[in-house]
């Protein structure tokens, strides 16, 4: 089977092409690809496909290398636009792409880089999944014998972030996975870390569900910046500093769309024995 690697910060993909070629994956077969010794390795697979809607240019599927399909991927969709375009599916500088949660609008931008729409947050508990009592922007949730607050958001795909002082903190590998897996998400989550530098400056870790932490996560720089606006602390335009290198993300309050700015990037073409 033919794959392209690609990654956006060091967040990093293989792209498969089934729109020219039928792809049937089950989460045993996405494990094995994604494992960095027996396979190819990646955070997650993208799969291109036909839109269920012909007003739509194509279909997103996303699965992290833990084999589970998920609803979202923000870096993944700079890279998916980049690749339909190098592969010729599309000559289009921007697309409406169906996701498993509403269509997003990948744009190419002068300079390469790619500014995604995508797509307003949903920011009730009940919407994340998050079991909650209130709607409060700042949840008290019990982890490793502690108390931390988060605020939870969805880009699709479930977050939950936190603030602290550093991010060059253990906390993210001690208590990434146990948020992660915490029982008051019923669906798991994607926990995020944000250091504020400034009202439109911030430093962000996330240890990602079905990966681990990685080297950036749009989605995530997506719940963080939200997350921040939500509590006061940022203006509408913040840049996101991972450490795989910095993204723009903007949003102008509940109910219009998020805008994540940055790179993607090809790394090589193959192809594997199944
Ligand atoms: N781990 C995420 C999917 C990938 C998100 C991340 N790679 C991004 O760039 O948004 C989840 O399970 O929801």
């Amino acid at each position: 089977m033919r794959f392209t690697k690609m990654q956006g910060l060091g967040n990093d993909f293989i792209v498969l092409d089934g729109v020219r070629e039928r792809i049937a994956l089950d989460p045993a077969t996405v494990q094995r690809l994604g494992d960095r010794h027996f396979g190819i390795g990646f955070d997650q697979l993208l799969l291109v496909e036909p839109p269920a809607d012909p007003r739509h240019d194509f279909r997103y599927r996303i699965f992290n290398a833990s084999g589970e399909e998920v609803e979202h991927c923000g870096n993944g969709a700079r890279c998916f636009l980049k690749f339909v375009r190098d592969v010729g599916l599309t000559d289009k500088t921007e697309l409406a792409v169906e996701t498993a949660r509403g269509v997003i609008y990948p744009r190419l931008e002068a300079n390469g880089e790619v500014t995604v729409d995508m797509g307003p947050p949903a920011l009730l508990p009940a919407q994340v999944p998050f079991v909650a009592e209130r709607d409060d922007i700042v949840h008290p949730l019990e982890v490793a014998g502690r108390v931390v607050g988060i605020t939870v958001v969805s880009m699709g795909n479930p977050h939950a972030v936190q603030l602290v002082d550093d991010v060059d903190t253990d906390l993210v590998q001690t208590l990434g996975p146990l948020i992660e897996r915490h029982p008051r998400f019923p669906h798991k989550v994607n926990a995020g870390f944000m250091q504020i530098v400034g009202r439109d400056e911030i430093r962000l870790r996330v240890y990602e569900r079905g990966a681990g932490e990685t080297l950036a996560c749009g989605t995530g720089a997506c719940a963080a910046v939200v997350a921040g606006i939500r509590r006061g602390l940022l203006d509408a335009t913040v840049r996101v500093h991972t450490r795989g290198g910095g993204l723009i993300i903007a949003w102008a309050g509940p109910g219009t769309p998020v805008l994540m700015t940055g790179p993607a990037a090809t790394v090589f073409e193959g192809t594997i024995v199944l």
